[in-house]
């Protein structure tokens, strides 16, 4: 099976992350009927067939016997539960691709209850529902089983599921997961709380909280734009907007003082311990 108009997706589990990537996949242009969804609560199925259109209908086995490529999308502590019950009540993934999205769960862990699948770990991040998601990818070891030919389709099936959402990057070892997360899968929440912190500033200076909202908000995407024009590192473009004795500087300054670098190793160092932590739960 190699992805074609008529690959059909189930999303099992309908959360922050699963919606991030079904919207971004139909803002793209996958046609909607080709995407199914479930969750356990309904409003939120509700909430993704009024907007994108999608099949919401179904109970997650017959999400699973309509689909081809099969993504759980579940929190962490709660995807062995799942998968078991979805085994004890005949779910057969002998002919699916199963993709998850869950952080901290080596792929051994799905295979000793669903077997050894086709399967792909991916570690998305929810500005996929904007077209600039970034998925980390994983092909398990389990899959030495499988043809090479095989392997290869469902790494294609994989790299164009989610490529309509944002860029992609092929991981040679699972442990790179996790760094990965800490980087790009956790880190829109990084760049949220700076966003957060330099508008509650803004508010007390003054500013309504509107005018401080498109302060930050143009100033974040601005920036982030200006960093795809390939000629300037990051570097260049900080020292660009850096005049020498000059406010900027001052503030940078202030940064550096508390060792902003320091900081941001000693957080991304604390989510991989984590992730680590939760693969041996
Ligand atoms: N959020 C993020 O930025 C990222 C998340 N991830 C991973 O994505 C996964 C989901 O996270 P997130 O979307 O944030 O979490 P959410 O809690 O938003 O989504 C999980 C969803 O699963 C549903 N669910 C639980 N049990 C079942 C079941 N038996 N059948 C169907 N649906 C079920 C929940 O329903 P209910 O409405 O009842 O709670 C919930 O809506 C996690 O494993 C996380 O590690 C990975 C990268 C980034
Ligand atoms: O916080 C988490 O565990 C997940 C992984 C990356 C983003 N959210």
């Amino acid at each position: 099976m190699t992805q074609n108009n008529n690959t059909s997706y189930a999303f099992i589990g309908a959360g922050n992350m699963s919606g991030a990537i079904i919207g971004g996949m139909v803002n793209s242009g996958v046609e909607p009927s080709r995407i199914i969804a479930t969750n356990r609560t309904k409003e939120k199925q509700q909430a993704l067939k009024a907007k994108f259109g999608i099949t919401t209908d179904l109970d997650n086995q017959e999400a699973i016997k309509q689909a081809d490529v099969v993504i759980l999308g579940v929190k962490p502590q709660m995807m062995a539960d799942v998968l078991t019950d979805l085994v004890s009540n005949g779910a057969d993934f002998s002919d699916k691709l199963v993709v998850t999205v869950a952080a901290g769960l080596l792929v051994k862990r799905y295979t000793d209850i669903i077997g050894d699948v086709r399967f792909v770990r991916c570690m998305p991040n929810t500005p996929s529902l904007v077209g600039h998601g970034v998925s980390g990818l994983y092909v398990g070891s389990s899959q030495a089983r499988f043809d090479k030919s095989v392997i290869e389709q469902d790494i294609q099936i994989t790299t164009e599921l989610f490529s309509h959402v944002g860029a992609t990057v092929w991981l040679k070892s699972e442990s790179e997961i996790d760094q990965l997360a800490a980087v790009s899968g956790s880190g829109p929440a990084y760049f949220f709380a700076f966003m957060e912190a330099m508008a509650n500033k803004a508010k007390e200076f003054g500013f309504s909280e509107g005018v401080a909202n498109v302060m930050v908000q143009e100033t974040a995407i601005g920036a982030a734009k200006m960093t795809f024009n390939k000629d300037k590192s990051f570097a260049e473009l900080r020292e660009n907007v850096t005049s020498p004795g000059g406010s900027t500087a001052a503030a940078l300054n202030v940064f550096n003082n508390n060792n902003l670098q320091a900081t941001v190793n000693e957080a991304l160092d604390a989510a991989v311990t984590r992730a680590q932590e939760m693969s041996k739960l």
